[in-house]
């Protein structure tokens, strides 16, 4: 054991100012006067404001944002900001959107804006009995959940339902009461916990059981984002095109192997834009892989059909707990510049929009995938990446990655080699 390798025991950190913080960080990571100057530096985030949303918070990570051309959904045109840090996402959106724009675009519908949180009884002496004493207060739950949040109830929002499971687990027979509400604009988490933390020790006095966790479920099956689109097959390449698409598809729905990196595609539509409106990520997230196994197998998020016409139909479902409050979604300035650019008038709207997304980043990959693979147009954009990590700058940029796509070859020693010709043949 190294006795002078310095300690990660700082009591007191997050009493630290920014800048103390830093220096405190830069000591234990030798970092130099180049490392501190670039953590001060929180670009378009304000440290003040950024300090207060996170904890022990050093500095900022920019993610860039861009946008979605070409989208047409439910007969509008959009425009979409897209927060990745991987190459061809935004492009692969605005290639199957170009591709089903004269057709009409995307339809799209939702089945609500209500959350579900979880109330845990355990040590239940008589499980069915208690569900039924739970159900039976079901007019007491509301009124003690809308009077947890009566502005909520005034913008329309509030308790819906109340659901009461008994569950069988290695640990007991356990009880579960799901309290469903109606969350309008906001994600919710904070509202509904707020409802379950205020019903839990009623219905543990009501039951003689024991209550453990409330908290919300992120499998939010009662928010359900939907969008659908047909893409013409003289728009798409063919029918050939098409049914190598539906056989990927078709591998996808079959093998959770293959899902995992299907649905990992739609996420990458559906998470850059979640991101990029200050929405959770890990809740959207949780929520899709969860609905992506509800049937017990993992399996593809969207489906694909082939129409009377013949045309490639593509449809997504998915959980969506999105808000255009709460969070960081009226803090976040680059948050609050996106949600202006998608113009979306209600949570639900940018919901939609996000599913539209979704599906649209579907098409292109298991198009490319199908067709030409994935390499061609994901490696040409991804060259520039490869480029600038040989080091190349300005205008550099631009030639090495055009000289690694006419190679065919996209590697990290392939562009320092053509970096340094590069540079010698300017010398
Ligand atoms: C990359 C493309 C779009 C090239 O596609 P292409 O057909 O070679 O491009 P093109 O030059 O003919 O352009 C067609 C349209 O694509 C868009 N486009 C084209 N280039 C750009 C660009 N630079 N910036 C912005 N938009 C671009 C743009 O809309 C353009 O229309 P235009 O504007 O010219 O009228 C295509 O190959 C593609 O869609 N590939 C899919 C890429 C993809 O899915 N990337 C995600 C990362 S890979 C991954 O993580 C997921 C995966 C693949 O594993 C999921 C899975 O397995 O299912
Ligand atoms: N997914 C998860 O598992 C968890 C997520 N989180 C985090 O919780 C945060 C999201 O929680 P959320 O409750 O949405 O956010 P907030 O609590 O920040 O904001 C929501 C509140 O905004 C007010 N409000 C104002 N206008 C509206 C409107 N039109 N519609 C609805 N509410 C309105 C309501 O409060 P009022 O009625 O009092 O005015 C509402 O409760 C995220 O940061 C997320 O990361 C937290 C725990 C768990």
């Amino acid at each position: 054991m190294d006795t002078h390798a310095p300690s990660s025991r700082i009591g007191g950190f997050h009493k630290f100012n920014v800048a103390e913080r830093i220096d405190s960080v830069a000591k234990f990571a030798q970092l130099d006067d180049a490392d501190k100057a670039l953590l001060r530096n929180t670009g378009n985030l304000p440290a003040e404001l950024a300090d207060h949303l996170i904890e022990n918070f050093i500095g900022t990570m920019n993610i860039p944002v861009g946008i979605a051309t070409n989208m047409k959904i439910d007969g509008q045109d959009r425009l979409i900001p897209m927060a990745t840090e991987e190459s061809s996402v935004v492009a692969a959106v605005c290639n199957a959107a170009r591709q089903c724009y004269d057709n009409g675009g995307f339809v799209t519908s939702m089945s609500g804006t209500e959350m579900i949180a979880q109330i845990q009884l355990t040590q239940v002496p008589d499980p069915q009995h208690a569900r039924l004493q739970i159900l039976e207060r079901k007019e007491a739950v509301r009124d003690m959940c809308n009077a947890c949040d009566p502005i909520l109830v005034k913008l329309g929002g509030g308790f819906r339902d109340l659901e009461v499971r008994v569950l069988d687990t290695r640990g007991g027979t356990m009880v579960v009461t799901h309290l469903i509400v109606d969350t309008r604009d906001a994600m919710g988490a904070n509202a509904v916990n707020t409802m379950a933390e205020r019903i839990a020790p009623h219905i543990a006095e009501w039951t003689q059981g024991k209550s453990n966790l409330r908290i919300l479920s992120n499998l939010a099956d009662r928010r359900l984002a939907r969008a659908r689109c047909t893409w013409r097959l003289a728009d798409i390449g063919g029918a050939e095109v098409r049914d190598a698409m539906l056989a990927a598809y078709h591998f996808a729905e079959a093998d959770p192997y293959r899902a995992a990196t299907h649905n990992k595609g739609i996420m990458n539509g559906i998470s850059a834009v979640v991101m990029a409106t200050g929405n959770d990520t890990r809740a959207v997230e949780a929520g899709a892989h969860a609905y992506a196994a509800r049937s017990g197998r993992y399996s593809s998020l969207t489906a694909w059909e082939v129409s009377a016409e013949g045309d490639l139909v593509g449809s997504i479902e998915v959980p969506m707990a999105v808000g255009l409050v709460g969070g960081a979604t009226k803090l976040h300035p680059s948050a609050k510049v996106a949600l202006k650019i998608l113009n979306a008038k209600a949570a639900e709207d940018l919901a939609r929009v996000i599913a539209a997304v979704g599906l649209a980043q579907n098409f292109s990959a298991m198009k490319a995938l199908a067709t030409t693979g994935i390499q061609k147009g994901h490696m040409s954009l991804h060259s520039q990446n490869i480029a600038m990590m040989a080091g190349a700058l300005g205008e550099e940029i631009d030639l090495v990655a055009r000289a690694l796509v006419e190679l065919g070859t996209v590697r990290l020693d392939v562009a320092e080699e053509a970096l340094q010709r590069i540079r010698t043949s300017k010398a």
